[in-house]
């Protein structure tokens, strides 16, 4: 079906759209990036890959990286424990957004895609220190893109750390009430590496597939994890997965997805492909406006939509 020639034009009609998104300089490091970028990866499941656009280059995860810890932290705790701190419910706020927070009652994040649910999430990662913790992280993610060269960008994470004013004061918010109760500079320290562990669209849409085919590497066969994780990961991508803008993402594109500040998506379609996008130019919303309009037209042309 997918034809490296079609992609290429779809990348060339949505990247029309950059002119009317901004990059993300609320982190420093990220400012630097080029707006009319777009780039994409489809991988299926016999191992095929199709791409376009300069896919040498590499993005952060951001936000990406919310549903992989998520999974790790399900598989490390149990989905008792996890929903003890972070519920299931979408906000319709913006992902940075303290206001909910106090509103509901007990005070936990609504869910862990928005900010205070994601640094509640990276709380719960198990390790002995930052750096095993890290470590572990970062192991999960190269199996899951079947990548052992993945790694961070120290500046992105260091640019995040030294700036990250309102994520600190989320977890001050969370420390009062409870929910984590470790020293937020350390927790900021490992949430910002998190965040700045980065890839090429072709890594992306690997770690796309695992989720699509239900947690199962479908090139060594490992349930790298199980099936129900998998599940509530999806489950979160379409509810919460665009932050404020997935209602209408599920019904124009209607693909799992999750995205990122540095213009990055991760989609999944389920028993069919992953795919992986990188493209700068955001909407208010944070989510990449190239990006999302080439999965548009992907979803249009091959009828990828769950719904
Ligand atoms: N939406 C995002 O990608 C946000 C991630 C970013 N590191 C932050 O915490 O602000």
């Amino acid at each position: 079906m997918y034809t490296k020639s079609e992609l290429e034009q779809f990348v060339k009609q949505a990247k029309q759209y950059a002119r009317y998104g901004k990059v993300a300089d609320y982190i420093p490091a990220l400012g630097k990036a080029n707006p009319n970028d777009l780039s994409i990866a489809i991988y299926m499941p016999d191992g095929n890959v199709i791409d376009a656009g300069d896919t040498t280059h590499k993005v952060t995860l951001q936000s990406i990286s919310k549903i992989i810890a998520l999974a790790l932290v399900l598989m490390d705790r149990g989905e008792q424990e996890v929903f003890r701190k972070v519920g299931m419910e979408p906000t319709g706020d913006p992902f940075n957004s303290i206001a909910k927070l106090e509103e509901v009652q007990p005070a936990k994040p609504l869910n862990p895609m928005i900010n205070a649910g994601a640094l509640a999430v990276t709380h719960m990662i198990a390790g002995a220190s930052v750096t095993e913790r890290f470590e572990r992280l970062l192991q999960f993610v190269r199996k899951l893109a079947g990548n052992p060269t993945i790694t961070y960008s120290e500046e992105v994470a260091q640019s995040e750390f030294e700036t990250a004013f309102l994520n600190r004061s989320l977890c001050y918010f969370l420390k009062q009430h409870g929910i984590i109760n470790e020293d937020v500079e350390e927790l900021m320290d490992l949430y910002t590496k998190q965040c700045a562990i980065e890839m090429t669209c072709d890594d992306l849409a690997r770690i796309g597939l695992v989720f699509a085919m239900d947690g199962r590497d479908p090139f060594t066969g490992e349930q790298i994890m199980p099936l129900d994780v998998a599940r509530i990961c999806k489950t979160f991508m379409v509810t919460c997965g665009m932050y404020n803008a997935s209602g209408e993402f599920a019904i124009k594109i209607g693909i799992p997805a999750k995205s990122g500040v540095s213009g990055g998506i991760l989609a999944a379609v389920p028993g069919r492909c992953g795919i992986g996008i990188f493209g700068p130019a955001l909407d208010e919303k944070g989510n990449s406006i190239t990006g999302m309009k080439l999965l548009e037209l992907l979803s249009k042309t091959y009828s990828l939509s769950i719904f």
